[in-house]
């Protein structure tokens, strides 16, 4: 499945180990996201972004804050004047599901022009 497929997707409540991606499938998907790299453990995964200053990297976090509870998937944030970083995983498998993929996949979309 690439981006654009991602992006057109909505997330579902995925909750149980049934859920849970497995390292070739998450292998797959990330090679589809740019920028996007695993975290050490491989439950999360997680892409640094850049801004000009803090308006825009607040416009960022809201534009995804909107999408986060649309598709009631919610991602760990760390930001500051120019930079926000976005981690991705789902508590509800303890690990990545499809879901972690869908929202990455949002965020570039609403990156690009
Ligand atoms: C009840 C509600 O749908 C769940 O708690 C959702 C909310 N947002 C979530 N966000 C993330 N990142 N992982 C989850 O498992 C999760 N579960």
């Amino acid at each position: 499945m690439n981006a654009n497929d991602l992006a057109t997707q909505h997330c579902s409540p995925r909750k149980g180990k049934e859920h849970a991606l497995d390292a070739t499938q998450v292998a797959e998907l990330l090679q589809q996201l740019p920028g996007w790299r695993l975290r050490d453990d491989g439950m999360a995964i997680i892409k640094d972004f850049k801004f000009a200053d803090f308006h825009h990297t607040l416009g960022f976090i809201n534009a995804v804050g909107f999408m986060a509870n649309h598709e009631d998937h919610h991602p760990d944030l760390e930001a500051g004047y120019g930079h926000c970083q976005l981690l991705w995983s789902t508590h509800d498998v303890g690990g990545l599901s499809l879901n972690d993929f869908i929202c990455a996949a949002r965020v570039e979309a609403l990156l690009a022009h």
